[in-house]
């Protein structure tokens, strides 16, 4: 299995990604934004976390005219699978691979710390290692993280099982850290071959470093 994870200028996340999914026995690649096409090697891209750009004008939106964006447009649109982590999940929603937005944080803050999350829908090949309910301890960074979509939109999300992640207290009881419509932390597109989500499963794979609970989450792609 190997593993491609995208770096733009201000990406921050890409090594701990690298190392994640290099502790799940995959091969990795980092993909340097400039290039326009994506290996054909690749079973899984990753859009990992950071500051694209320096987040300036809206996080992702000048990363989403770099060029590999183009090719991963392609890619996605011939069933190659697609994780966005944080800002990679921002980068994606701009890119119109996923749909929403992700807008300032409701307090306004930048919000570093565990959060949990409780898995919405788990028929499809990220959350398949998960039981629907089940409650994640995963960290969160950021300062664009309240997801946004119409009122139309989101029927559609829920309609398709798009809607695959939301942010709840240890117990499963809705806790919205940022205003998310819905407490919305993840979802999928149409096909469930593209996936976002805000949290960072790369930084819960120890329990020495606060959670192991990213593991179930990433494994998913292996061998999916
Ligand atoms: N950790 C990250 O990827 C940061 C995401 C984003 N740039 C934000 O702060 O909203």
């Amino acid at each position: 299995m190997k593993v491609g994870i995208i770096q733009f200028p201000g990406t921050n996340c890409e090594y701990d990604t690298q190392h994640a999914f290099a502790a799940l026995g995959c091969e990795t690649q980092i993909l340097w934004h400039k290039e326009d096409t994506i290996p054909s090697d690749m079973d899984l891209v990753v859009a990992a976390g950071g500051f694209s750009y320096g987040d300036y004008l809206r996080s992702g939106a000048i990363a989403k005219m770099s060029p590999i964006m183009k090719a991963l447009k392609v890619y996605a649109e011939n069933g190659g699978k697609v994780l966005g982590i944080c800002n990679g999940f921002q980068v994606l929603t701009e890119t119109g691979l996923l749909p929403g937005a992700l807008k300032r944080n409701e307090g306004l803050h930048f919000i570093s710390r565990h959060h949990h999350l409780k898995v919405i829908n788990n028929d499809n090949i990220f959350l398949r290692h998960c039981n629907v309910d089940q409650v994640l301890n995963i960290p969160i960074a950021h300062h664009d993280g309240n997801f946004y979509i119409d009122e139309h939109g989101l029927q559609e999300l829920y309609a398709n099982g798009q809607v695959l992640l939301k942010y709840t207290d240890e117990k499963g009881n809705i806790d919205n850290p940022n205003g998310s419509v819905d407490s919305i932390a993840g979802i999928c597109n149409k096909s469930k071959n593209v996936f976002g989500l805000m949290p960072h499963p790369e930084r819960a794979m120890e329990t020495l470093l606060g959670s192991d609970d990213g593991k179930a989450m990433l494994e998913g792609f292996i061998n999916a």
